[in-house]
């Protein structure tokens, strides 16, 4: 969509909104109307449009790692609840949000839905319950009753001088434009909230624009591109000048997961120099099935070429997003007679960007120290999951890096990196982004500044613009492969380094991933970062006995947030070794936990 589409979109649904008898904007509702009648009719148009989508008997949903998730046919009431949620969320934040349709890396046939925040993260964790406890109301009389406490609760009131606004985007799943209506509908059953269509974007476009919107800043696609290229040429622009040789193949090779990626990719190359992308699975007719055989999650899952690759491509520089286009993996492919690839995952883009920073970091710490007395040095924090690779976590504390555990999900990794000045989250699977804190970037500025006058295009001075760009390039919101990938592509150019140099930072260590399908995963319960088990009791000894036998052994294992099973994760020194330990731990769950099934 472009500026002036989007303008005038969002006028049409202002103007929409107002004939509809249903959805009042505040400006129908007369000055004279006190607060009670304010209720009163909002309860009554919450009873009417919420019988229109009634909840499928029997199906609990449950807002797990990253949102509802399911079969996307029975999806609807969710979704038109989940839009009343974005609304009062929008009332208790007096802040712009948003509401993403997406199943990301999972099948075609399903769908999902998740609210951004106002600063453009994931919603708080305290409004969880009453997600779930709305979706999952019997009856429209159930969800009313549920509002009224809730909204009494939170000092939420209807109608009130400043109207809720709400982003909408979704990915390129044939059912998301029947689910965005039922979206619209459930944030037009809300007295004075509105609804903004932003069309068909990525996952990190949307949280993107939340963000920008509450800071007052253009927020539209084409600023998100603009944004995107302009600090990639920033640093394109600052690569030392002994290191721009031919070293560096200009060519990378991205596949899309056959989802919205791969178009919006095509879109913002047009604005790049120095690099040539060539799209594949870009979802195109004809180009395969979303997420099938492709895409970040099928690549780091079963470390195989994708479909739509293949010996031609050997040696080069390859790059695969998942569905909706929040996370990124690399790979080669290693021969021309097997699918075997050489991945670089999460945990090796998380390394690249912290070596790069803490490169930079230290150019200004040691001329900050000569030139000011510094010693309050930036705070670097590194942030990953018990899934990340053992041998990556060792090769970060070995450069001096401070690293942390969270529980799975960006929200808990996200959380935990905002603490830092500079604060560095990837999951694994490639999930992830690099946060600035206001202070630092308050004193990078002034740093730039005083530079460009007293020395300027010192090593300092281009030390503190290369991070001021980074800042820019990298989704501050969210986890972003786009603007991931550009990152990844800059630095590489700094350094002069190919995709095989970058993997041998370290050696991953042999792991094995597991699913377990048991009678009711929730009868796991962990502690520690979800690398102990408490629950049931006895099941952690067994995975401890199980896990010494092995050299270099680690395993744990966890209920995933997104699907029925429990995830059984392995590491040890050889392949072999994984596998066998991630099996016989497997065959525990099992025996703890009923129903004697096999493992994927
Ligand atoms: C092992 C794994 O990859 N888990 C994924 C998966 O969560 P589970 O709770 O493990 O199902 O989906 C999440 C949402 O996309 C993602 O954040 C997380 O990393
Ligand atoms: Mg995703």
């Amino acid at each position: 969509m472009n500026e002036a589409q989007a303008r005038q979109g969002d006028n049409l649904w202002r103007q929409s909104s107002e004939y509809l008898s249903l959805s009042p904007s505040r400006s129908q509702i007369s000055s004279q109307e006190n607060a009670m009648q304010v209720e009163e009719k909002q309860q009554s148009i919450i009873l009417q449009s919420a019988s229109r989508f009634p909840p499928i008997q029997g199906v609990r949903f449950s807002y797990g790692t990253a949102g509802f998730r399911s079969d996307a046919s029975i999806l609807s009431a969710t979704v038109f609840r989940v839009g009343i949620l974005a609304a009062l969320r929008s009332l208790k934040t007096r802040s712009v949000t948003g509401l993403m349709i997406t199943a990301s890396h999972n099948r075609v046939s399903d769908n999902g839905i998740k609210i951004a925040d106002p600063h453009g993260g994931m919603m708080t964790q305290d409004w969880e319950p009453f997600a779930d406890a709305i979706v999952n109301a019997g009856n429209p009389e159930d969800l009313l009753q549920l509002i009224i406490q809730f909204t009494k609760k939170e000092n939420i009131s209807f109608g009130g001088a400043q109207p809720a606004e709400i982003l909408l985007g979704r990915d390129t799943r044939p059912s998301g434009g029947a689910l965005l209506e039922a979206a619209k509908q459930g944030i037009n059953a809300v007295i004075g909230a509105v609804a903004i269509d932003m069309g068909i974007l990525t996952t990190s476009q949307l949280h993107w624009m939340v963000r920008c919107r509450n800071k007052g800043l253009e927020a539209l696609e084409c600023d998100y591109f603009a944004q995107l290229s302009s600090s990639f040429g920033c640093l394109m622009d600052l690569v030392p000048r002994d290191i721009i040789t031919d070293r560096v193949d200009e060519k990378l090779i991205v596949d899309g997961a056959n989802g919205v990626g791969g178009e919006k990719l095509k879109e913002l190359k047009k604005q790049l120099k120095g690099l040539v992308i060539q799209v594949r699975n870009s979802g195109k007719e004809g180009e395969g099935i979303l997420n099938e055989g492709v895409g970040a999650d099928y690549v780091q899952k079963e470390k195989v070429v994708p479909c739509g690759f293949g010996p031609n491509d050997v040696g080069i520089r390859c790059a695969s997003l998942d569905g909706d286009a929040d996370r990124l993996v690399y790979f080669r492919v290693l021969s021309t007679s097997s699918n075997s690839i050489d991945l670089v995952d999460g945990d090796k883009i998380l390394s690249l960007f912290a070596l790069f920073i803490k490169e930079q970091l230290s150019i200004l710490n040691k001329n900050g120290k000569e030139e000011s007395n510094n010693n309050n040095p930036v705070r670097l924090g590194i942030v990953q999951t018990a899934y990340a690779n053992g041998a990556s976590t060792d090769y970060l504390r070995l450069l001096g890096l401070e690293v942390v555990f969270t529980p799975t999900g960006v929200k808990y990794l996200h959380e935990k990196a905002a603490e830092y000045d500079v604060g560095i989250y990837f999951e694994a699977n490639g999930h992830g982004t690099v946060l600035f804190s206001e202070q630092l970037l308050c004193w990078l500025e002034a740093r730039k500044n005083e530079l460009a006058s007293a020395s300027a295009g010192c090593e300092c001075q281009k030390a503190a613009l290369r991070l001021l760009a980074i800042s820019r390039l990298i989704n501050q919101a969210v986890g972003d492969a786009l603007s991931g990938l550009l990152l990844v592509e800059a630095i590489l150019q700094h350094m002069g380094w190919s995709i095989e140099k970058w993997s041998e930072l370290y050696k991953d260590l042999p792991s094995k991933q597991l699913k377990v399908k048991v009678m009711d995963r929730t009868a796991v319960s962990t502690t520690n970062a979800e690398t102990v088990v408490v629950e049931p009791s006895g099941l952690q000894e067994v995975i401890n006995t199980e896990t010494a036998k092995y050299p270099k052994g680690r395993c744990f294992i966890r209920p995933s947030g997104t699907e029925d099973v429990i995830r059984v994760y392995a590491e040890a020194s050889t392949q072999e070794a994984a596998d066998n330990l991630a099996q016989s731990v497997a065959r525990h769950v099992d025996r703890f936990l009923g129903f004697c099934s096999s493992h994927e």
